[in-house]
């Protein structure tokens, strides 16, 4: 579970990014961020998977206190989430059996465990036909499935996507999008912060809409300025 309690973030420069966000997102809720450029999502992420500290409120994260979480703790915390980042991030020089074979053993998994989990998780994302080619020789849209099967090879309990569908033409991106809610479907939290509003309509899940740091909407089927709870 994850939960904020009156969080805010200012940076160095003195910009305050959040202002006083509170929110609670269960365990296998399926939860859209989204909200303009600059209205803190990125932050929010940070502050998710322990990049960056808030500077006040307090923060719960699968069972870690964010707020006093020490260097021992961080990366426990950390093999809680499966993160997805917007460029990918794969090895290019190692195969897409390789690249997550490297997450596994990385905390400590057995070759047994990486035979049979590795396949599990291509075939989940469809890629089973894959595991032996390079990522250079890869579309976009199944690089993007490597990245997804990278978060989730260590079996986390929630899902963070920054941006997933930013690389993505609007079928891809689309198609990418049910593979997260069929992957929540499996129990996984997801969190997605994502620009593309108009895929988020056609999902009908929970939407936090940021606007300069601070939630102005958190509703069920839609977002603020548009479509909410299905009524315009
Ligand atoms: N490292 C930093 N130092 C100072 N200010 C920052 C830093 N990172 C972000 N900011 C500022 O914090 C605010 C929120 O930025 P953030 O990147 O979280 O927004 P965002 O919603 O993710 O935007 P976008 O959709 O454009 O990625 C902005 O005013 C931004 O300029």
């Amino acid at each position: 579970m994850i939960k904020l309690k009156d969080v805010e973030m200012e940076y160095d420069n003195g910009t305050k990014a959040l202002r006083g966000v509170s929110m609670d997102i269960e365990d296998g809720e399926f939860v859209f961020l989204v909200g303009p450029s600059g209205s803190g999502k990125s932050t929010m992420i940070k502050l998710l998977t322990g990049e960056v500290e808030c500077t006040a409120g307090k923060m719960m994260i699968n069972g870690f206190s964010l707020t006093r979480i020490s260097d021992r703790q961080l990366p426990l915390m950390r093999r809680t989430l499966g993160i997805i980042f917007q460029d990918f991030r794969l090895i290019e020089k190692k195969t897409v059996y390789e690249n997550l074979a490297f997450v596994m053993r990385a905390v400590g998994a057995s070759q047994r465990e990486m035979v049979e989990r590795i396949p599990y998780v291509l075939k989940l994302v469809g890629l089973e036909r894959k595991a032996h080619s390079f990522p250079t020789e890869l579309s976009g849209g199944e690089q993007q499935r490597v990245a997804i099967a990278r978060a989730l090879i260590n079996n986390p309990s929630t899902i963070i996507a920054d941006e997933p569908t930013g690389n993505l033409d609007p079928e891809r991106a689309l198609d990418l999008m049910k593979l997260l809610v069929k992957i929540n479907s499996l129990g996984t939290t997801v969190v997605v912060v994502t620009h593309a509003k108009a895929l988020v309509d056609r999902f009908g899940k929970r939407v936090v809409t940021l606007q300069t740091g601070r939630i102005i909407s958190d509703v069920v089927g839609g977002y603020v300025g548009g479509k909410i709870n299905g009524k315009t």
